[in-house]
C-alpha cells in the first residue's frame, strides 16, 4: 500500500537547512494499522505530508497506493482520506450539508454522497448531530466528523495526524473504537502519528518510532518492548543473602545491577518472560534459604524503548 525510498525532506528556515525527514524506507502492507510514533520535530508529520502528497519530497521516492507522490500528487489524493492536526470541517455549516459537500467534492454523484453521509453518521455515532452547525459540536463529535469527511470517498488507505490530541481520555477511547472498527468492517489501512505512548502500545500492531528524521525502530510494540528492553525483576534481600542471591540471580537472568542500602540491598536482573521467571528466581532463592524481603517485577513501555534506542525520554520530548 505504500512503499518509499531514502524519502527525504528539508526546509530552509533562514539561513538555515533543517533537516525535517533524512532518508525514509518505508513499507506498509494492506490493512495495516501503523503508528508512527515520537517526540515534537522528530518528522512524523512532514511524512504524513509528503505521503498525502501534501509536500513534495525534496528526494527520495514514495508509491502510495500504486500511485506515485510526485508524478501525480491528485491521483494519490483521489484514493486516500487525510484528517490532519486542525479540523477541516467549515464552522458554519451543517454536519449534513458538510459531509454532502465533502462528497460531490471527491466525485460522488449526488445519490452516492446521501447514501455514504447517511452511513458515516451511523458508523461514527453521529446521527443526533445531522442537522447542528459544526461550530456547536463538542471537541470528541468534531474529530469524529474529521473522520467522516476524510472516509466519504471510502478510501483504502486512511492517515491520521495526531488524531486524539487534546481528547480527554473517555473521548480518545471512543475515537479509538470507530477507528478499529473501520478497520474490521471496511480493511481499511491506516497509518497515523501519535505521542501518546499508551495509544502506539495498545493500539497499533506496528510502531514506527521516528526521531531526528530517521525511522530507528520498526515492529509490534511487543516486539520492541522485549528486544530494546526487556522485563526486569527486582528482590531485596538482607546483606547476609547477598552472595547467595547473586549466584541465583546470575543464573536467572542478565544486566544484573546492585542497589545496597541500611543492612539489605536490591538487586534487579533483565529476564524474557517476568511473569514465569519470578516464582521460578523466588522458588530458587527460597530452596537456598534465602528470605526475600521484597519482590518486584517491572514490564517495559515504549518510553523504556525510546530510551533504550535514544537515550532520551520520549515522555520528556512529548511534553517540551
Ligand atoms: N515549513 C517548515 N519550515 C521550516 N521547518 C519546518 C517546516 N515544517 C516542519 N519543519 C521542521 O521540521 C522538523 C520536523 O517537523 P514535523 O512537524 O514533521 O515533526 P513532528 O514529528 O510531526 O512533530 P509534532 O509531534 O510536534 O507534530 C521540525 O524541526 C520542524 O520545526
Amino acid at each position: 500500500m505504500i512503499h518509499t525510498q531514502q524519502l527525504t525532506r528539508t526546509f530552509e528556515s533562514g539561513k538555515e537547512t533543517v533537516e525535517a525527514v533524512r532518508g525514509i524506507d518505508l513499507d506498509v502492507a494492506e490493512g495495516e494499522l501503523v503508528a508512527f510514533l515520537g517526540p515534537n520535530g522528530a518528522g512524523k508529520s512532514t511524512t504524513l505530508r509528503m505521503l498525502t502528497s501534501l509536500l513534495p519530497p525534496t528526494s527520495g521516492t514514495a508509491t502510495v497506493a500504486g500511485i506515485d507522490v510526485t508524478a501525480d500528487p491528485a491521483g494519490v489524493r483521489s484514493r486516500i482520506g487525510y484528517i490532519g492536526q486542525k479540523d477541516g470541517a467549515g464552522h458554519n455549516y451543517r454536519v449534513w450539508d458538510e459531509l454532502l459537500m465533502q462528497g460531490r467534492f471527491y466525485g460522488l454523484d449526488k445519490q452516492r454522497a446521501t447514501e455514504r453521509a447517511d452511513e458515516l453518521l451511523g458508523t461514527l455515532d453521529l446521527e443526533g448531530m445531522k442537522m447542528r452547525k459544526v461550530s456547536t459540536l463538542s471537541g470528541g463529535q468534531k474529530r469524529r466528523l474529521d473522520i467522516a469527511l476524510g472516509l466519504i470517498h471510502e478510501p483504502a488507505l486512511l492517515f491520521l495526524d495526531e488524531p486524539s490530541t487534546g481528547m480527554d481520555p473517555q473521548n480518545r477511547a471512543n475515537l479509538w473504537d470507530h477507528i478499529l472498527r473501520l478497520r474490521e468492517e471496511f480493511g481499511t489501512t491506516i497509518v497515523l502519528t501519535t505521542h501518546y505512548l499508551e495509544e502506539a502500545d495498545t493500539m497499533a500492531e506496528r510502531v514506527v518510532v521516528i526521531d531526528h528524521g530517521r525511522i530507528i525502530a520498526d515492529d509490534t510494540a511487543e516486539a520492541l518492548k522485549a528486544e530494546q528492553a526487556g522485563d526486569r525483576i527486582t528482590v531485596t534481600v538482607s546483606a547476609d543473602d547477598l552472595p547467595t542471591t547473586r549466584e541465583v540471580v546470575g543464573q536467572a537472568g542478565t544486566e544484573v545491577e546492585e542497589v545496597p542500602a541500611d543492612g539489605c540491598a536490591a538487586i534487579s536482573f533483565r529476564v524474557d518472560a517476568g511473569p514465569v521467571a519470578l516464582p521460578r528466581v523466588l522458588h530458587a532463592l527460597g530452596d537456598k534459604g534465602v528470605a526475600v524481603n521484597a519482590a518486584t517485577l517491572k514490564q517495559p513501555t515504549l518510553d523504556d524503548v525510546f530510551l533504550n534506542l535514544t537515550g532520551r525520554s520520549l515522555r520528556e520530548g512529548a511534553e517540551a
